[in-house]
């Protein structure tokens, strides 16, 4: 098992203008693990994830400090190319967001950005990418008709499947189920598990059983704070701070 630390937050502070909503963040992101984000509606969490692969650049009063580390590299820094960032860290957002083409299409969007052509080599991609996504199968014979012709759990597959196209290391997910029916919720769960074995995984969630049943780690944020990070199975059996405890026993939020 991996204990390389992949990412490295350090003392991160993030503005809205004059409301700060991230304060003095740091967290270890392993390798080869989920760590999932908890906390009540408005503490950050998807605040937080989104400065993991400098999302939040695009909205324009924001102010951010302190430091992010990938592989050692701070992605704040000029050393780090937005573009390659965006491909080594990559997100899957709440609600299904695929582009009104065909599912082939969705997938090869990425690929064909950095300059990938030959249609062999793209072929290739799609399978693999869809078979990572655990969709090839439902979709294999489709593969020309539009994506948005997909059930939400199935779209939601093939997002992640047009995530993993670029290869990325590190895989953001904001509420990645929270749009889905049970089962789709399942598979999209039982996928998170066989994508660690070669991603890294973030996971935002408002569900502490998924919390619990997909992470290897839980950070519990409040009111822009990490109260502590720790083994999910400590945090869900034994917190060592009392507002975790009061949160996972739904005292509050
Ligand atoms: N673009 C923005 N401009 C100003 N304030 C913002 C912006 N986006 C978020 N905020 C504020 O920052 C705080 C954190 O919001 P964020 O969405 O990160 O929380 P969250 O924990 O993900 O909430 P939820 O679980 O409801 O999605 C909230 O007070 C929110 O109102």
């Amino acid at each position: 098992m991996s204990n390389y630390m992949k990412m490295r937050v350090r003392n991160l502070n993030l503005f809205y203008g004059d409301f700060q909503a991230l304060m003095d963040i740091n967290m270890n992101i392993m390798e080869n693990k989920v760590t999932a984000l908890i906390g009540p509606s408005g503490c950050g969490k998807s605040t937080y994830l989104r400065t993991l692969n400098r999302m939040n650049d695009l909205i324009d009063h924001v102010k951010i400090n302190g430091q992010i580390l990938l592989d050692g590299i701070d992605i704040y820094s000029d050393q780090c190319d937005l573009i390659d960032l965006r491909k080594s860290v990559g997100m899957v957002f709440q609600k299904p967001n695929p582009f009104p083409k065909t599912i082939y299409e969705n997938i090869v969007y990425g690929p064909k950005i950095h300059g990938i052509k030959e249609k062999s080599r793209l072929d290739e991609i799609v399978e693999k990418s869809l078979r990572g996504a655990a969709i090839w199968d439902e979709v294999k014979d489709r593969l020309d008709k539009p994506a948005l012709g997909l059930s939400g759990g199935q779209q939601q597959r093939i997002c992640i499947a047009r995530c993993l196209a670029v290869e990325p290391d590190v895989i953001l997910m904001d509420e990645p189920t929270s749009a889905l029916d049970p089962i789709s919720t399942l598979k999209v769960e039982n996928l998170m598990d066989e994508l660690k074995k070669d991603y890294t995984i973030v996971v935002v969630t408002h569900n502490m059983q998924q919390a619990g049943r997909v992470s290897d780690y839980t950070s519990f944020f409040l009111n822009g704070e990490i109260i502590e990070t720790d083994l999910t199975e400590n945090i869900f059996s034994n917190p060592n701070d009392k507002r975790t405890e009061d949160y996972i026993t739904g005292r509050f939020g």
